[in-house]
């Protein structure tokens, strides 16, 4: 679905003591995979827990558009697939709406299949850089009919029969990795990821779990070696997508920085590729108890305590990137409040996301106040505790969910109010983001245009 409804802005008020016991809606990539593998594999998959963000439900069209059956019996979503290799030519163009992870796998997916496919997307997914996924498809005899510079609408037609490749991933990226590795499951032998730097591991991790023969091998470099055999047979599987930590980060942040506050979020997905912002926030002095740890489908899973704490600043180093890309944003946001200096580097990744969110957060940044200094790769956030004389601004959010949340959060905080310019975004992966806030004691109050 893509977004044509009006702008809808917020504004965030300073709030106090932020309490309550919450369940963090499921994890945005693995509920994306879900309805993939589900939709592919033959037999029935069953699926509790799913994201029901607009960015998956785009997905799970996409499926049922190719041929899946999916339907909902309760809280639970049930899976017909179709077999692996036998996807169906879909009748009209699919639409990803704002979602790089639907629109990139996907083209892995169906992209060495003998029919035409057809990508549309949104303003924000129209402008974002498709060659990175279909450079190696290209190699693999997929034909690409693309808008100028690789970018949505595309068209994509497979050959009679794919050749496997060997592809060293170019830039720390978990949506290139997984699009070649989907790739490879329509192609005769072996295909070849080689990553790197590694990066989230859910394509990898959930592919041998619907019994693909997928091996991982680390050479003495570090370098991750993923072979997929391809044209295997995939199973319906059962699937509890555990919480989102990147959409956890929100209330986790917000707990820290509003005074008094003690908020309890559980069932939140800790996969060591995944929890870097924790690990940096721990460092800044946060306070937060990882209670009950343990293992659920496979995934580490925990319940995480944070109470309101002062910060200070840290240099974030480059190579944890990969495993907080989607959380600097709201570190900035943290950052803001922070004793000292907190510098990040090795951003080049956040220029291409649903907005440019280097310089999204540094102009919503400076639009409140915050002294920062944004470089080619890099953002220097000098930060004062207490937020005094901070706030008062719009932010522009550009269509990027995660940039409007952030600021939100930053809004709870500030002697002033902040005001995004649009939070409609917020429900292509956290739609109960509004509700769940207020009900821990955020003051939001959103405005609806009226054409
Ligand atoms: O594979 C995934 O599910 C994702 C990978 C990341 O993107 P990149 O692969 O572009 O880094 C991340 O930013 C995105 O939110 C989800
Ligand atoms: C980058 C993100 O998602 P996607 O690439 O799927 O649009 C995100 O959710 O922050």
């Amino acid at each position: 679905m893509s977004h044509s409804a009006l702008p809808k802005p917020a504004t965030a008020h300073r709030s106090r003591d932020l309490a309550g016991d919450i369940r963090i809606p499921g994890d945005k990539s693995i509920s994306h995979r879900s309805f993939m593998f589900g939709g592919l594999a033959s037999g029935e998959t069953r699926i509790t827990g799913l994201l029901e963000g607009e960015d998956v439900i785009n997905t799970g069209r996409a499926m049922q558009a190719m041929g899946a059956n999916i339907r909902k019996d309760g809280a639970t979503w049930i899976i017909q697939g179709t077999g692996n290799g036998c996807l169906l030519q879909p009748e009209a163009p699919l639409d990803f709406g704002n979602a790089g992870t639907g629109a990139r796998l996907t083209m892995g997916l169906v992209g060495t299949y003998d029919m035409e496919t057809t990508f549309i997307g949104d303003a924000s997914l129209s402008k974002r850089p498709m060659g990175r996924v279909l450079n190696p498809l290209r190699e693999m005899g997929v034909q690409v009919k693309a808008a100028e510079g690789d970018r949505l609408p595309l068209t994509l037609h497979g050959p009679k029969v794919a050749a496997p490749v060997i592809y060293r991933v170019p830039m720390a990226s978990a949506q290139v990795k997984s699009a070649v590795l989907l790739a490879g499951l329509n192609t005769p032998g072996i295909t070849t990821v080689i990553e790197p730097v590694m990066t989230r591991d859910h394509t990898e991790k959930m592919l041998q779990g619907f019994g693909a023969d997928l091996t991982v091998e680390t050479d003495r470099e570090g370098v991750r070696h993923i072979r997929i055999v391809g044209q295997g047979e995939l199973k319906g599987q059962t699937i509890d997508v555990p919480g989102d930590p990147s959409s956890t980060a929100f209330p986790l942040v917000a707990a820290l920085l509003v005074p008094g506050s003690d908020v309890t979020i559980r069932n939140v997905l800790m996969n060591p590729t995944r929890t870097g912002l924790i690990l940096t926030l721990q460092e800044m002095g946060a306070n937060i108890d990882i209670l009950n740890a343990r293992l659920a489908g496979g995934e580490d899973v925990a319940d995480l305590r944070v109470r309101a704490s002062e910060l200070k600043g840290v240099s974030v180093p480059p190579e944890r990137a990969p495993s907080m890309i989607d959380e600097y944003p709201v570190l900035a946001v943290a950052a803001a409040f922070a004793e000292g200096d907190t510098v990040m580097e090795g951003l080049d990744e956040l220029r291409v996301k649903e907005s440019d969110r280097l310089s999204a957060v540094a102009s919503g940044l400076k639009a409140n106040g915050v002294d920062c200094t944004e470089g080619e790769a890099s953002l220097v956030v000098r930060g004062k505790p207490g937020g005094l004389g901070l706030g008062g601004g719009t932010v522009e959010t550009h269509l990027d969910h995660r940039i409007a949340m952030s600021f939100l959060v930053m809004g709870f905080v500030t002697e002033k109010p902040v005001t995004i310019d649009d939070s409609a975004m917020i429900a292509t992966s956290f739609p109960e983001f509004m509700d769940l806030m207020a009900g821990l004691g955020a003051r939001i109050e959103t405005v609806e245009k009226v054409a």
